[in-house]
């Protein structure tokens, strides 16, 4: 009886201490993320991966700073304090670069171009880059190449919406991005948004290698898998090896071309693409390209400007799709524009900038399209502020780098006190800096263009607190092409089609270093008639 007595006293205690256990990690998990001996806060990590982004916002939003152990002393602090911001990638730059972790993770990828230089190596990229970046030049040859590929897209969306077909608009505008960067960066026409639709497999290739160097990141067995040749290391060998194969073809085929062109006495000058550009470079001996450099140099542009724009396109439509109330102020506000700009022409004595149409072909839908992007300048478009403000609110809340990891050279003490050990890394997460009620105020987590106007104006915010092209010395390259080209599509295609999610269709991301839609964007689309 008594050893029956003592094993059921036992049997409380053990239950007890379960209890408190479970109690204090249930308390701790309100404040971080449960932390176990030797794993750290692996379990949760992986269990939330699918869903990281959303994971860390509860988190961030009670404590703007906070510390997640992994096993092997992988060790990130993650902010959406804009002083901490601000000190990581401008006061205290130096101290933390991309950080030989993200070089090794993303090196497959990346290669030795700008998203993967520090130092020196990256002043030298970033100052021949700005150049090429900030001439007149590659920006009118881009308004030309945005606008024609935009043009493209609505054909196919015409017909879309004429034979009641959905269509998934992710996989629409990843096509139409891959084509516009492929031409501006190689001079090269990749024909992804032909009507057919056709599969390339370069496209495919290049979403594999990004997902798997992503998960890296969160892996502590890639290393071991990679030496094993197995599972998803196994996978981005050959993914990325059909990247190269696909770069290294481009890159000879166009030496070829340009050398007969200069045989050919052909004014070379007249190719506006970045490899001409980066190729003259090369030939009046101010840099050094071999095939690997421009491999590097220009895969990095496209990894740069494709899945970015393409899924800040997404999200855009998304947004639109969810609040049909902006859309018809964005119809309102583009018919106006037409209004005026038709108004002007006919003031300059019907002096029309393109090919002339008849009331005949007027009439007919495309042409209707192709009228109205003729008014669709890089001036013209910065007219469009309501525009300017939904797409600015859309990268507020779905930044297209969600977060963005860099190195700790030394250790250091963040403006709000946390200390950050060197080898660790830091992380400034922008996709919860757009949710965060300190920053944004109570309606954080609303789509509202409206809080970027003032007199219908849109004001310009510190880039340490809406983060979405980065901020300081390594701000986004391509933040005015970007902006072009979002301003380009979003315009003709607002203008002239209205778009409804799919019925039932789950609209989810997917865990990788851009914030795509996991299955894309199914969508119907109507033809807007006036
Ligand atoms: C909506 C579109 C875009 C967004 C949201 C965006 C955002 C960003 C962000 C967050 C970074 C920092 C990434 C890092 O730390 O590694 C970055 C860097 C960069 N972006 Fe963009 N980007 C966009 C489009 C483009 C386009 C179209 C180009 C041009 C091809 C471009 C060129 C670059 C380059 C070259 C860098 C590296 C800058 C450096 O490290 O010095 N981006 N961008």
């Amino acid at each position: 009886m008594n050893i029956l007595l003592i094993r059921f006293k036992c049997f409380i205690k053990i239950v007890n201490i379960t209890t408190l256990v479970i109690r204090l990690y249930g308390v701790r998990k309100k404040r971080a993320p449960i932390k176990w001996p030797l794993l750290g806060s692996l379990v949760e990590v992986l269990w939330n991966y699918h869903r990281y982004n959303d994971w860390l916002v509860p988190y961030l939003q009670k404590a703007s700073t906070m510390r997640v152990d992994l096993p092997a002393g992988l060790t990130y602090t993650y902010t959406v304090d804009p002083l901490n911001v601000e000190h990581i990638l401008k006061n205290n730059f130096a101290n933390y670069p991309k950080g030989d972790a993200f070089k090794e993770n993303m090196h497959i990828f990346l290669g030795d171009g700008i998203f993967n230089a520090d130092g020196e190596e990256w002043r030298r990229q970033r100052k021949t880059a700005s150049f090429e970046f900030s001439s007149k030049i590659l920006r009118d040859f881009s308004t030309v190449v945005f606008k024609e590929y935009t043009l493209n897209l609505a054909a196919i969306l015409d017909n879309a919406a004429t034979a009641h077909q959905a269509v998934d608009m992710q996989d629409l505008f990843m096509r139409m991005t891959l084509d516009a960067i492929c031409k501006i960066s190689f001079g090269v026409e990749m024909g992804s948004l032909a009507p057919s639709l056709p599969t390339i497999p370069f496209a495919k290739a290049f979403e594999t290698t990004n997902e798997i160097v992503t998960a890296r990141f969160v892996d502590p067995l890639w290393k071991l898998k990679r030496f094993l040749n197995v599972s998803s290391e196994a996978t981005v060998l050959q993914s990325a090896k059909e990247i190269d194969d696909f770069v290294y073809n481009v890159i000879r085929t166009r030496r070829i071309e340009l050398k007969e062109l200069q045989q050919s006495q052909n004014d070379i000058l007249k190719r506006k693409d970045l490899f001409t550009r980066f190729l003259l470079l090369n030939e009046e001996g101010t840099e050094t390209y071999t095939d690997k450099n421009l491999r590097d140099t220009m895969l990095n542009f496209v990894i740069a400007g494709r899945d970015t724009t393409a899924v800040t396109l997404s999200w855009f439509v998304y947004m639109i799709c969810s609040h049909p109330d902006v859309a018809d102020k964005i119809h309102e506000e583009l018919c106006a524009f037409e209004k005026e700009r038709e108004k002007e022409e006919q003031a300059n004595f019907n002096h029309s900038v393109g090919i002339s149409l008849s009331e005949d072909t007027l009439s007919n839908f495309s042409h209707r399209v192709a009228k109205f992007s003729q008014h669709l300048t890089y001036e013209s478009l910065l007219k469009l502020q309501y525009l300017h403000a939904a797409i600015l609110e859309t990268l507020r809340l779905y930044p297209a780098v969600p977060l963005d990891p860099k190195g700790v050279i030394a250790d250091d003490l963040l403006p709000d006190g946390t200390k950050v050990k060197k080898g660790s890394l830091v992380v400034y997460v922008a996709y919860a800096m757009g949710r965060m009620t300190a920053l944004w105020g109570a309606d954080a987590c609303d789509f509202k263009p409206e809080r970027w106007l003032k007199d219908g104006v849109v004001q310009p915010e510190s880039p340490f607190k809406f983060t979405a092209f980065q901020a300081g010395p390594r701000i986004c390259l391509g933040k005015d092409s970007a902006m072009l080209q979002l301003k380009m599509a979003t315009s003709i295609l607002c203008r002239f089609f209205k778009f409804q999610v799919f019925p039932g269709f789950p609209v989810k991301f997917r865990q990788m270093s851009t914030l795509l839609l996991a299955g894309g964007l199914k969508v119907t689309v109507t033809k807007r008639m006036t």
